[in-house]
């Protein structure tokens, strides 16, 4: 069984990557140290690494790094957020996936271990393994803690619980003029991104409400697809989404007064709302 490699520095990670051949199909995952959807993402990739055979030469390559500890590779891949998957073989990358949903992780991988055979350049050795992988895949029988398979609703109740949560989150949003979507508190963000955002309002003595979005997950899930934004922080004026933390720095970068209507020079910015 394939076992996933954590790679601590750029060198390290170049060594790897020449030991290999490049018909490799190789599943890179970057990480950040905080907290949830890195370690869920670790779970997902550990479980399916297990479940592919390792053959000689190898067929697939499992790696997970610290973004931030291997900031040229991260940069090389364009990874802007975490946790981020990038699947390559013969140094092309042939799918990225943002996020740590399981279900898009694990297709993903599935997609292209299987086409290995049919790869342009037709490298026998691929061709050879792929025979075995497919047929491992076949016979890998998720189990109930895999959170790939993991029941969420019974089909029937499915429409109804999205329109009440979508009605919920209508008015979350608004809660205050300024909501901010976090993971964690203000006085304890679980997530650097998180943390930084706050850092930003507290700076200009933005006067914000928050939602920690890691104490409920219908509404961590449903805002994604609700606001049609995959990750958090996510920050609403006016009941209006304005983005993420790359997209209120852009905006304070543009405009120093974007905040001003909000902001209470000298009092303390945070004020909870609803949880
Ligand atoms: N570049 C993003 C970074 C945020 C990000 O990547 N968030 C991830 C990791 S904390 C996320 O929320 N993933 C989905 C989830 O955890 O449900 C931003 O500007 O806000
Ligand atoms: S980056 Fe992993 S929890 Fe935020």
């Amino acid at each position: 069984m394939s076992t996933l490699l954590e790679i601590k520095s750029e060198e390290e990670w170049h060594k790897h990557t020449a030991s290999l051949p490049s018909s490799t199909l190789q599943i890179i995952s970057f990480h950040a140290p905080w907290a949830a959807p890195c370690t869920q993402m670790r779970t997902v990739l550990e479980t399916l690494a297990s479940s592919y055979p390792v053959t000689e030469p190898l067929s697939t390559s499992w790696v997970s790094m610290n973004a931030e500890e291997v900031m040229d590779v991260s940069d090389s891949f364009d990874v802007t957020a975490v946790p981020y998957l990038v699947l390559t073989r013969n140094n092309q990358v042939l799918e990225t996936v943002s996020g740590s949903d399981a279900t898009k992780v694990r297709a993903a991988i599935e997609k292209h271990a299987k086409s290995s055979g049919g790869s342009s350049n037709g490298s026998t050795a691929a061709a050879n393994n792929s025979g075995s992988v497919a047929k491992n895949l076949s016979s890998y029988t998720p189990t109930a803690a895999d959170p790939a398979t993991a029941p969420q609703y019974s089909s029937g109740e499915v429409k109804e619980d999205k329109e009440a949560l979508h009605e919920r989150l209508a008015t979350l949003v608004k809660a205050a003029p300024v909501m901010l979507f976090m993971k964690g508190t203000p006085s304890a963000p679980q997530c650097g991104f998180s943390r930084q955002t706050v850092a930003l309002l507290r700076e200009n003595s933005v006067k914000y409400g928050f939602f920690n979005i890691l104490a409920d997950d219908d509404v961590r899930q449903g805002l994604k697809e609700f606001s049609d934004w995959p990750t958090f922080p996510q920050l609403y004026v006016d009941g209006e989404l304005v983005g993420g933390l790359d997209i209120v720095k852009e905006e304070m970068a543009n405009d120093p007064d974007f905040f001003k209507a909000y902001s209470v020079p000298k009092s303390t910015p945070d004020s909870a709302a609803a949880s």
